[in-house]
């Protein structure tokens, strides 16, 4: 049991996210913060982003958070500790990490299943790659940003009754998902097997990847996600290391994939998410269901020899069940706009309003039996 109060909560030493505050590097224990570099004697602590430490590798991750549970648990440490430790109100969380290459997946069967039914009414809800291959394309990691941070409305072309209309987006959404920070590079070449997640990946953070679907609709052919959802990437302040997840089975998958995206052991993080838009939550998403695991998205993202390097975010898709309630959309849970959703202030909704704001939150079983609970991502949409 730590000393720290508040502890024996959800932020114990079970969970202890890394983060920074006010421009240094912390792990998070109840409502305080550790200044890590203050009790910790490694340079690659000594800096405003967690990448110089993520490069380390699981070795050095794994003896840093030895040290930290140790420190935060045994008494005799308190006096020397205590002094490092400070409260979180007030501080200004940045970024956690630079960003390098931002990757993202479309990995839920149910979120890809509803998105065809909608945008190609007129063709099978899934291609018949979907099952071969983990969908994905890359985005833009300059707009990534940390939860807080507003999102303006973009502007873009939708198509019109006669010729494209440019405009405002009027069909703003988000995206709840799950995102994965690099730790570890691979050289150029190189590939990363499906087996090896573990030795290059260092944590999570929720994603809200929030996109423009009348942008979407209209620019995406034939090349796929571009301005419609380029504009701001969400994440959470705290990037939760592997450490303190615990796996559970991934579904099983038929037909049979290839080779090199066969796992020995297929197993995910059973992370439960819940959106929630003005204080209401609408939806809850369960992670655990997505068909492709985030070790098959890396071993693929890898396979052609591209590199990986710390920083890199790869997010698994859109989080949907098959539930209308499990939805990671607005475009799904108000089936594009045909079904309004209720608010409990007694309004309506089918996409965002200025002023909007959308507030995804998540908790998973933890690697000691004590569940975990993940960084918040928060955005208010401004016009
Ligand atoms: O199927 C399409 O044309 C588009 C799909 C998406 O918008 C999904 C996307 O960004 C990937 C995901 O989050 O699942
Ligand atoms: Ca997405
Ligand atoms: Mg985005």
């Amino acid at each position: 049991m730590s000393w720290v109060a508040g502890a024996d909560g959800p932020w114990g030493t079970h969970n202890l996210p890394y983060g920074v505050a006010d421009g240094r590097i912390v792990v998070r224990i109840g409502d305080q913060v550790l200044d890590l570099q203050s009790v910790l004697a490694l340079e690659a602590l000594r800096s405003s982003t967690l990448n110089d430490f993520m490069a380390l590798g699981p070795d050095a991750w794994r003896a840093v958070r030895e040290r930290v549970v140790e420190l935060l648990t045994d008494e005799q440490h308190r006096e020397t500790v205590e002094p490092h430790l400070s409260p979180l109100a007030g501080k200004t969380l940045t970024l956690p990490f630079a960003v390098g290459d931002y990757v993202d997946f479309y990995s839920s069967e149910d979120h890809a299943t509803n998105v065809g039914k909608l945008f190609r009414p007129d063709s099978p809800p899934l291609y018949p790659n979907w099952k071969h291959i983990p969908i994905g394309y890359h985005g833009r990691s300059g707009t990534v940003v940390v939860t807080g941070t507003e999102v303006k409305r973009p502007s873009g072309q939708r198509k019109g009754e006669a010729a494209p209309v440019f405009g405002p987006s009027v069909r703003l959404d988000i995206e709840a998902e799950v995102g994965f920070v690099v730790g570890v590079p691979s050289a150029m070449g190189d590939t990363v097997g499906v087996d090896d997640f573990a030795a290059h990946v260092f944590g999570v953070v929720l994603v809200n990847d929030w996109s423009a679907r009348d942008i979407q609709a209209w620019e995406y052919v034939p090349l796929g996600p571009f301005l419609g959802k380029s504009f701001a990437t969400s994440v959470s302040a705290w990037v939760t290391p592997l450490a303190a997840l615990a796996t559970v089975p991934a579904p099983a998958q038929d037909p049979e994939v290839l080779p090199y995206l066969a796992e020995s052991d297929r197993s995910t993080y059973g992370i439960d998410l819940e959106v929630d838009w003005n204080g209401t939550v609408v939806s809850r998403p369960p992670f655990a269901g997505m068909y492709w695991t985030p070790a098959q998205q890396l071993a693929h993202m890898t396979v052609n020899g591209a590199s990986v390097r710390t920083g890199d975010l790869f997010a698994s898709g859109t989080v949907s069940g098959p539930r209308r309630d499990q939805t990671g959309s607005f475009l799904e849970l108000s089936w594009s706009g045909a079904d309004p959703v209720k608010l409990e202030d007694g309004s309506e909704r089918t996409f965002l309003l200025d002023g909007d704001t959308v507030t995804l939150t998540a908790t998973a079983p933890g690697s000691t039996g004590r569940p975990v609970v993940l960084g918040e991502v928060t955005g208010t949409v401004t016009g």
